[in-house]
């Protein structure tokens, strides 16, 4: 094939994303791309003025895909800067958390994944807006998983472990707030919560499904409410999240809506795929109908679910 008749793909590599050490990484992704026909072009990330300098990059290599290589932060950036470009975003999951790579059914092994950016298969998706300021891509949340993103980003100790270590802390003692959910012209909601999650997607990056109803192209966007529940219930919820079934606990509120207004008491921290934003006391969220075409995986399933079925 000749080079002016393959597809160009821009790697934005996030170097420090997730826990393994990525040496050789370009080399190895340069030749799995050729194996596929595509030429790889890339952009390493240094955590300072990222935006600006990836979008000199995408002026200057004129990719037809960008893949974004990293955990949801990199994935969040990415999809911010080819919002309504006609670009495609792909992903490479290599951080700590790959929750949006997981609902797009992206595998962590670089050979699949790559082989899926080469098969070209892609939707336009919804994202979020919020407070006028912050896109997001995958699942933002206040409450508690926002404080343990807070303390792990604090910890430093990344990969599966340093969230784990933080959830089982949380776990134990979850904090309540109260919380006013207002949309369309319907009288506000009043809920006790322990956590409210904004999200268009399905899963949490460890696969647990937290919003069953949700479709990823419809215009709308889901807030689940977890209520405060006993510590038996735990099990109980685990057990609903694993099995697709948590919109039948009566611990769980869901509401589909294009814009909300959410104001709690007291001020809650507030995570935007996986980076932590601070505390806030009021929240507006708006969906912006598909704002980025994105590749996902039409062909394998996960073990449990098939998110390709809930994308068609
Ligand atoms: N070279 C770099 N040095 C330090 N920080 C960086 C660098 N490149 C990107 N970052 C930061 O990495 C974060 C995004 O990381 P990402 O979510 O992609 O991976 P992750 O392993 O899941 O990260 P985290 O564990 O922090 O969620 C952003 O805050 C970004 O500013």
């Amino acid at each position: 094939m000749a080079d002016s008749e393959k597809r160009k793909v821009l790697f934005i590599v996030n170097p420090i994303s997730g826990s393994n050490q990525k040496y050789r990484l370009t080399d190895e992704i340069t030749r799995i791309c050729e194996k596929h026909h595509l030429i790889a072009e890339f952009f390493k990330t240094t955590g300072e003025n990222d935006k600006q300098k990836i979008s000199k990059a995408i002026e200057k290599h004129a990719p037809d895909v960008v893949t974004a290589v990293g955990g949801d932060g990199t994935v969040n950036m990415v999809a911010g800067l080819l919002k309504n470009t006609g670009i495609k975003l792909a992903i490479l999951p290599t951080g700590s958390a790959n929750g949006m790579a997981y609902e797009l059914n992206i595998p962590t092994n670089m050979d699949s994944a790559i082989g899926i950016i080469a098969r070209n298969v892609s939707k336009r998706i919804d994202l979020l807006m919020i407070n006028n300021q912050h896109l997001a891509v995958h699942l933002s949340d206040l409450g508690m998983n926002a404080r343990i993103i807070k303390r792990f980003d604090r910890e430093k100790i990344r990969g599966i472990y340093g969230y784990s270590r933080q959830f089982f802390k949380e776990l134990k003692s979850p904090s309540k707030f109260k919380c006013i959910v207002q949309y369309k012209d319907r009288h506000p909601r009043k809920y006790k919560a322990v956590m409210v999650v904004m999200l268009n997607t399905h899963y949490f990056g460890t696969g647990a499904m937290v919003n069953p109803v949700g479709k990823i192209d419809d215009g709308k966007f889901e807030i689940v409410v977890i209520k405060p529940y006993p510590w038996y219930y735990i099990f109980r919820m685990f057990l609903a999240f694993f099995s697709g079934r948590i919109h039948r606990l009566r611990h769980i509120r869901i509401i589909s809506c294009s814009y909300a207004k959410i104001t709690v008491t007291p001020p809650q921290d507030l995570q935007i795929d996986g980076e932590p934003t601070g505390e806030i006391r009021n929240i507006e969220i708006e969906n912006i109908p598909k704002a980025v075409d994105v590749i996902y995986n039409d062909r394998q399933e996960h073990l449990l679910f098939k998110p390709s079925r809930i994308l068609k």
